[in-house]
């Protein structure tokens, strides 16, 4: 990335043409504008606030040699999707970022950046699909905290800055989530100068966790004094009310849990739930992650019953229970060791057709690359990082029909996209899908669908002298199913 640097206060005028990776305008200054020089101001404008359609002043906070990076600190023309933000905080909390957005429109303009992201590719976003509620839905969070000597500074750093924004109440968390935190307050003698609360509700019930706080039996006694009962089979208004059922502290090495720490998630009629503690991934909400996991679990289904399902990056296993009821076996791995041991008691307790391991999925990919062992369909969520372009390389060689690629960063997906769709790479992208499971926030959820068209290639380096093909390919115990 080219070199930035911090500007004294420059304001310009900015024309808002395009959406940028990060939910930022994008646009050029106006001609009248310039630099303090006295030369034409024309490099190109990231504006945080702005929306394609308006003209707004810019207040400039870094710069490079091809581009200006800023804030908007006032519109001087709006956009139709531009509306009063919920959130009385929102012009200096960071935690969201988009709540100058319309709710109904965040779903198209998400679409708009993930087609920009992936414009160099032969690529048309199907649908995208509006969040079911855009407020009380944040299932899961990270909170700052910070001692000073009123008591505890707690909530989100503020927009371009470290600095805690004190929050008493946020109408983004779900509404048990946003109550179980604020009860740290009362904990702030036994917490370190600053640090960080994670919570994860079901919608009634909370587990928090805190990590670098290490136990103390005068913490654990004030932490008992607010925890409630878990409302196993209550279905009344009553069970509406939130509840703290434990506590995670994890100081150091220690690990000591004060109460339940463990939470049932995503249950649903015949679909078992995930089990897991606040430190473990969870997608952000439970209505659109339904609709997330009913999407690719249709991908995969497609492949018929006996499919072999590799999932790479599979948590706790949100997507896995849903698979192993229609296909013929999941591999299922994660890096994380917890949530692989979540997944493993699901599979164990629920009987699922679940081989879960702990791996590093780039790693797993090239020893299969060079194993000659395949799948018929690869499923896979990475982090914001991707695979990278040699692990998708070595994926194109283990998949056998079709890929599905769970995305939360349009710009790495689409470098590992132009390898996956490179010409004679023998996939086709099928579907394009973008899910807007974090509104008032710029962060996109994209699943793209890949089957296969042609032959898999052989990885460039890994083909055997005498052009046999690969050594392990008639041992590989996924060997051809057709
Ligand atoms: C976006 S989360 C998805 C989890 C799961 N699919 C879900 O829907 O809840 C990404 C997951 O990738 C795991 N992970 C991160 N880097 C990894 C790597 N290099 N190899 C395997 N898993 C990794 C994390 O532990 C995390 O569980």
């Amino acid at each position: 990335m080219a070199e930035s640097s911090q500007m004294e206060a420059v304001e310009l005028t900015v024309r808002i043409h395009d959406l940028a990776h990060g939910g930022a305008g994008v646009g050029r200054p106006e001609s009248e504008t310039g630099t303090p020089e006295g030369e034409a101001e024309t490099r190109v404008c990231f504006v945080d606030g702005a929306l394609p359609g308006e003209r707004v002043r810019m207040r400039v906070d870094t710069e490079n040699k091809r581009w200006l990076r800023g804030h908007c600190v006032e519109v001087l023309e709006a956009a139709p999707e531009r509306s009063e933000a919920p959130c009385a905080l929102a012009d200096r909390c960071g935690g969201c970022g988009w709540q100058h957005v319309e709710a109904s429109a965040q779903a198209k303009l998400k679409a708009k950046i993930v087609e920009g992201q992936l414009r160099r590719l032969p690529v048309v976003v199907a649908e995208s699909l509006p969040s079911p509620s855009p407020l009380g839905y944040r299932r899961r969070a990270r909170v700052h905290y910070r001692k000073t000597a009123a008591g505890l500074e707690l909530g989100f750093y503020g927009q371009r800055s470290h600095a805690i924004v004190d929050c008493a109440t946020c109408p983004v968390l779900d509404p048990a989530l946003d109550w179980a935190v604020q009860q740290v307050r009362a904990w702030a003698q036994w917490l370190p100068e600053r640090g960080e609360v994670v919570g994860l509700s079901n919608g009634s019930e909370v587990v928090l966790g805190l990590p670098g706080v290490r136990h103390d039996p005068e913490l654990e006694a004030a932490i008992r004094a607010v925890l409630g009962e878990p409302k196993d089979g209550e279905d009344s208004e009553e069970s509406k009310e939130p509840v703290l059922l434990g506590v995670q502290l994890r100081g150091g090495r220690e690990r000591v849990g004060v109460g339940r720490t463990h939470l049932e998630l995503d249950g649903d009629g015949p679909t078992p739930p995930v089990s897991q503690g606040p430190f473990t991934f969870s997608q952000a909400q439970a209505a659109q992650n339904r609709n997330l996991v009913e999407h690719v679990a249709a991908r995969v289904r497609e492949s018929g019953r006996d499919a072999r399902v590799l999932e790479l990056h599979a948590g706790v296993g949100n997507f896995s229970r849903v698979l192993a009821r229609s296909a013929k076996a999941v591999w299922a791995v994660d890096g994380d060791r917890e949530a692989i041991a979540n997944l493993q008691r699901t599979a164990e307790r629920w009987g699922l057709r679940i081989n879960a391991k702990r791996g590093q999925a780039e790693r797993l990919l090239a020893k299969l690359a060079t194993s000659g062992r395949r799948y018929d369909v690869v499923v896979l969520d990475p982090p914001r990082s991707g695979i990278g372009e040699a692990a998708a390389r070595d994926l194109l060689s283990v998949v056998r029909d079709r890929v599905v690629y769970v995305s939360c960063d349009p710009a790495t997906l689409a470098r590992d996209l132009a390898v996956l769709l490179a010409e004679g790479s023998g996939l086709e992208l099928a579907d394009l899908r973008v899910f807007d499971m974090m509104p008032m926030t710029p962060e996109v959820e994209v699943v793209a669908t890949l089957n296969r068209v042609g032959p898999s290639p052989e990885p460039p380096g890994r083909a055997k002298p005498g052009g046999k093909g690969k050594k392990g390919a008639k041992k590989g115990r996924g060997g051809p199913r057709r």
